[in-house]
């Protein structure tokens, strides 16, 4: 059945076609992001969800997607979606972190131009037939400090463009490296010296615990009586009664805002004072910009959907689609391993060590490291997944440790996923041969060479004669038919392993039997 998506926001129609020429099924609702009780009833029936700012994706939109697999955010700020939640989910969250970068940094200077001047004020007045030419006296831009809070991507291009205006630039970002700086051409400096050189502030970091209020009370008393502010970044950045209150006292001498804490912002502190102008979230808004973000944000979609490549997400590293198919059988192999684990596993997990040998190595093996982990959990939670696995295991506690060899022993690649309890310490290895099968080839430094099946039998027996004939009849008077019958032990007389692919399942009473046999230590059903 081919995937359906679902576009909940107002992106570029150019999006619907990608979908469509992809082979996936598209519903285009650019209103229903405001509906959110209508987007709840109907989440149920896609696999991928499309969104800019208006969608909010909640935990009560996330709990109704049970098809969900991927939501693609057609822009950059993801703070709309719970991306604990999403991940919990197992749910993909994706955006296209450039597409709209030059677009809001070109609105960003345009709101600081438009300060300066004063042009929305200039233009009422004259459209009005005022023609008000000493109201407005300007400010040159030429050889004024620009402090830029949060040096990214659009802080950077913002940077970038005011130096071609001749302005200075200061930047305050703790995570500017100096060289970076040094390559901008900006001043690293601290947040308190941006706040005392700076005549226009421009905010371009997302929002966090760190950033919300950078422009507080405080921090705009310190600022130079006259600065002038611009935030096309997020809403909650500047603490907008104490701007508000600033721009009464005159001591900032104006400010342009894009986003706001409310949006959408129908009434707000700095609605109608002097000096402050206004646009609807437009940052993002060009004809480019929407372009680009439709089309990559339906690319990275259905690249997802339909070949299993991951780019651009925010909660699960990339994997190309160059990648994908080469990843495909390992993921199968780690998954599997882990299933062959937890199936095994009766008490709390402490720790989960798993080590790529050979060629695996070379693989993204976070994908597999989490595909061991969702394997290992789903005989107890049925509701895990490859993303949401490792937020699951964190939470329960569980230690997971990675090692990579790349050089290859017996096997090209080899994968041991080792599960340590309070009570014990299993191992378990497998490969993935030339067919592209996954075998596990070593249990508890037993080897063996067994294809995973739908229905196995797991037997731990002392090594002894006659356990083989006794085992397969009484399988056979119960009639189940044995498939595959793969076997390996320590040493002659030592431990000894079976693994058993079956026909059909094994009912509890002929596990009880198995179990019962002479030299017969552990008899477990197992299904993959
Ligand atoms: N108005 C719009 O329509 C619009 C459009 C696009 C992006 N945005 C918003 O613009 C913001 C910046 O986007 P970006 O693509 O440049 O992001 P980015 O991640 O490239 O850059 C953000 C920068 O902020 C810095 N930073 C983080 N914490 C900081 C702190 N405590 N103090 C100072 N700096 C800090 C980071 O180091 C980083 O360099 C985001 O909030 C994004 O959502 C708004
Ligand atoms: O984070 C972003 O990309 C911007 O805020 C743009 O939001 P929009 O897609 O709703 O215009």
């Amino acid at each position: 059945m081919a995937p359906r998506v679902l576009i909940s926001d107002a992106l570029s129609p150019a999006a619907v076609q990608i979908f469509k020429d992809r082979g996936i099924e598209v519903d285009f609702q650019p209103a229903l992001g405001k509906d959110k009780d209508k987007l709840a009833e109907i989440i149920g029936d896609y696999d991928g969800l499309a969104i800019r700012s208006a969608t909010k994706v909640t935990p009560k939109i996330l709990a109704n997607a049970a098809r969900l697999k991927v939501v693609g955010r057609a822009g950059i700020g993801v703070d709309n979606v719970d991306i604990p939640a999403a991940t919990a989910r197992g749910v993909i969250v994706m955006n296209t972190p450039f597409g709209n970068s030059i677009t809001t940094a070109e609105h960003a200077i345009a709101m600081m131009f438009a300060l300066a001047r004063e042009i929305p004020a200039a233009d009422a007045s004259t459209q009005a037939g005022k023609w008000e030419k000493n109201r407005f006296m300007g400010v040159e831009l030429t050889a004024k400090t620009l402090g830029v809070i949060g040096c990214g991507n659009i802080g950077s291009i913002v940077a970038d463009r005011a130096l071609g205006l001749k302005m200075k630039v200061v930047a305050y970002d703790p995570f500017l490296s100096p060289e970076r700086a040094l390559d901008l051409g900006v001043e690293k400096v601290e947040l308190d010296e941006l706040l005392a050189r700076a005549d226009v502030i421009t905010l371009h970091t997302p929002l966090t615990d760190k950033t919300r209020n950078v422009l507080s009370a405080e921090a705009i008393a310190k600022t130079k009586k006259g600065v002038r502010i611009v935030n096309c970044a997020r809403g909650g950045l500047v603490d907008e009664a104490a701007l508000a209150e600033a721009l009464k006292s005159g001591h900032v001498a104006g400010a342009a805002f894009d986003v706001f804490v409310t949006e959408p912002a129908t009434e707000n502190p700095l609605f109608g004072l002097p000096g402050v102008i206004c646009t609807p979230h437009l940052g993002a808004s060009t004809t480019e910009a929407q372009e680009n973000v439709a089309l990559q944000v339906a690319e990275q979609m259905s690249d997802y959907l339909l070949r299993g490549a991951i780019s651009n997400a925010v909660n699960f590293p990339s994997i190309t689609a160059e990648e994908a198919p080469k990843l495909k059988p390992f993921i199968e192999l780690a998954e599997k391993l882990g299933s062959f684990a937890g199936q095994l596993t009766e008490t709390d997990i402490k720790t989960v060590r798993i080590t790529y040998d050979g060629a695996v190595a070379g693989l993204k093996i976070k994908a597999l490291t989490s595909s061991a982990v969702a394997g290992l959990l789903r005989p107890a939670l049925q509701d895990v997944n490859v993303v949401s696995a490792p937020s699951i295991a964190r939470e329960r506690g569980i230690v997971i440790e990675e090692t990579t060899r790349e050089v290859a022993g017996d096997y090209e690649s080899l994968v041991t996923l080792t599960v340590v309890t309070e009570k014990m310490e299993r191992s378990v290895s497998g490969t993935v041969f030339a067919d592209g099968r996954p075998r596990i080839v070593d249990i508890k430094g037993i080897k063996v060479d067994a294809e995973f099946a739908p229905s196995m039998l797991y037997v731990t027996n002392e090594d002894r004669p006659g356990f083989v004939g006794r085992f397969a009849s009484l399988l056979g008077d119960a009639g189940l038919n044995i498939a595959t019958f793969a076997l390996g032990r320590d040493r002659q007389g030592g431990d000894a392993i079976a693994l058993v692919e079956v026909d059909g399942t094994v009912p509890a009473e002929i596990i009880d039997k198995v179990q019962q046999l002479p030299s017969v230590k552990q008899a477990k059903p197992l299904v993959f």
